[in-house]
């Protein structure tokens, strides 16, 4: 089982989604950024590092939203959403190609990746 941590971003009402970008495993899909929680790593902090590694972006990490698990057809994945409030970003972005600010209502209108589709249910 793979441990994967993303955030549920908000600027005001609004949640920050990006979509893979090409030559990374679910290309085209979207989001919530994040990435693997690393050895010796706690979950908060591997998501800061990851939001500044892929984004430039700074957060506030806030409480622990849920979690899903998901099997792919070649791997499982634990993911991990936490609410953060945006801070601050460069959206130099390695390993997106798009982000958008959405509603709430409106994440279901996009492809999302599969292990995301039940933690929507967590804030709608
Ligand atoms: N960050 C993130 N990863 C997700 C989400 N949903 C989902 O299935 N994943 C998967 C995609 C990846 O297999 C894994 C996250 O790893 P990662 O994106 O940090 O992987 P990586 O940099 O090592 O690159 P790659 O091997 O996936 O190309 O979790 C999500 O909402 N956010």
């Amino acid at each position: 089982m793979i441990n994967v941590v993303c955030g549920i971003i908000y600027k005001g009402d609004r949640i920050f989604i990006a979509r893979r970008k090409a030559g990374k495993s679910m290309a085209g899909k979207w989001e919530f950024p994040g990435g693997k929680v690393e050895r010796g790593e706690s979950e908060e902090m591997a998501l800061k590092r990851e939001l500044l590694e892929e984004l430039g972006m700074l957060v506030t990490v806030k409480n622990k939203l849920g979690s899903n698990v998901h099997a792919y057809k070649d791997f499982k994945i634990n993911l991990v959403a936490y609410k953060c409030d945006f801070v601050n970003a460069s959206f130099k972005l390695t390993d997106h190609d798009r982000f958008e600010w959405v509603t709430p209502k409106e994440l279901l209108n996009y492809d999302l990746t599969a292990a995301d589709i039940p933690l929507v249910e967590l804030f709608v």
